[in-house]
């Protein structure tokens, strides 16, 4: 799976997992995009900055906008998809709030940069743009969609021991993925 230098090897020391099938390597970048809520949610906990940042999201929705054009992609499906992407990472970040308040031994140690984890952010864009339009003709067909779906989210879910939270974020992430390419 061509899956970006940039994206997964640079927050897991593992490396990229390649989960299984023609959806894999999208489901792989989704993943990654939850596993970088992670990052942000450190960098916002014990700080004055909000989980939800109604600025930052229209922002993000623009570029969606402005890319999916270039590659064929229906704007309001990928603004559609990026949606769920932007609700999954507010998952994530509202659970490990709430882990980090009940459980203050389990909060990080350390801060890292907003500014910095909004470029890795902006790069996923690109990326999980570029793979709505290679898996457009999969995405199309409703059953063998399903089938790559649950294929890619299974793998992915055990290569990279996703738990519980991460789980029912990746869901999420992935609701319209089968839905968004048969209009
Ligand atoms: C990731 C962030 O947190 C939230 C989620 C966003 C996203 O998934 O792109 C954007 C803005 C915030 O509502 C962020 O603040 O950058």
């Amino acid at each position: 799976a061509e899956v970006p230098q940039t994206s997964l090897s640079s927050i897991s020391a593992l490396g990229p997992h390649e989960s299984f099938g023609r959806l894999g390597p999208l489901t792989d970048l989704v993943i990654e995009r939850l596993l970088v809520s992670d990052d942000v949610a450190a960098s916002k906990f014990g700080t004055d900055s909000p989980i939800e940042n109604p600025v930052r999201e229209q922002q993000v929705l623009d570029q969606v906008r402005a890319q999916a054009d270039a590659l064929g992609l229906d704007p309001d499906d990928a603004v559609a998809f990026f949606r769920d992407q932007i609700t999954a990472s507010k998952e994530v970040q509202t659970g490990l709030f709430a882990r980090w308040t009940a459980h203050p031994d389990q909060a990080p140690t350390t801060r890292p940069d907003l500014e910095q984890i909004r470029l890795r952010l902006d790069q996923l864009t690109t990326a999980l743009l570029q793979q709505l339009a290679a898996t457009v003709d999969v995405r199309d067909k409703p059953i063998a969609c399903t089938v790559h779906l649950a294929l890619a989210v299974g793998s992915g879910t055990v290569l990279e021991g996703l738990n519980t939270l991460h789980r029912q974020a990746l869901g999420t992430a992935v609701r319209s993925v089968c839905t968004a390419a048969a209009r």
